[in-house]
């Protein structure tokens, strides 16, 4: 899996831990992380460090995208206002299997300043190797498509049986 990676100053020891992991893991990383300048006060801004990570995902050059920043909040309002991305931000193994089983995730945003290495793992573990269902919720996430299109998630219909059954 081609799996891009950035961080803010917060998020940078994390996402090096994190580009250490995959590469145990086989996976190929594009790291987009950037240097936040350096010394002790450098910082930067996480909406820098976001687009090209979500850009690379949303354009199809990589397969998944991983931001962290301190609470992994700003990485994942940035993230979603790219085409194509839907970003989710996880602290838990519970939302980091549904936001792929559910939600076809392919933006996972992590908070540095939250989660221990422990967590991290586990939640990185599950959300790369959770399938998405499809069924019902992909016509979920054609709505998502559809609203970004500028279109309503009303108009998005597939004409699925189960669909009264299921709600
Ligand atoms: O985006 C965030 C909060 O929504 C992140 O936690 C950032 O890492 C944080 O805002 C950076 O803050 P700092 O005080 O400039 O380190």
């Amino acid at each position: 899996m081609r799996v891009a990676i950035a961080a803010d100053h917060r998020g940078t020891d994390v996402a090096r831990q994190i580009q250490g992991w995959l590469e145990q893991q086989g996976h190929a990383f594009i790291a987009i992380t950037g240097d936040c300048g350096v010394g002790e006060n450098a910082t930067c801004d996480y909406p820098d460090k976001a687009y090209p990570v979500a850009t690379a995902v949303g354009e199809g050059d990589a397969d998944r995208g991983i931001l962290v920043c301190g609470s992994g909040i700003g990485m994942s309002i940035a993230a979603n206002k790219v085409k194509g991305v839907r970003a989710a931000l996880v602290c838990d193994e519970v939302g980091a299997e549904l936001s792929r089983r559910h939600n076809d995730a392919n933006v996972l945003c992590l908070a540095a300043d939250l989660m221990s290495p422990r967590q991290l793992e586990r939640v990185l573990e599950v959300w790369l190797y959770t399938e998405f269902e499809g069924g019902r919720h992909a016509r979920r996430v054609r709505k998502i498509s559809a609203i970004e299109a500028g279109r309503s998630p009303a108009d998005v219909t597939d004409g699925e049986v189960e669909f009264a059954a299921a709600e």
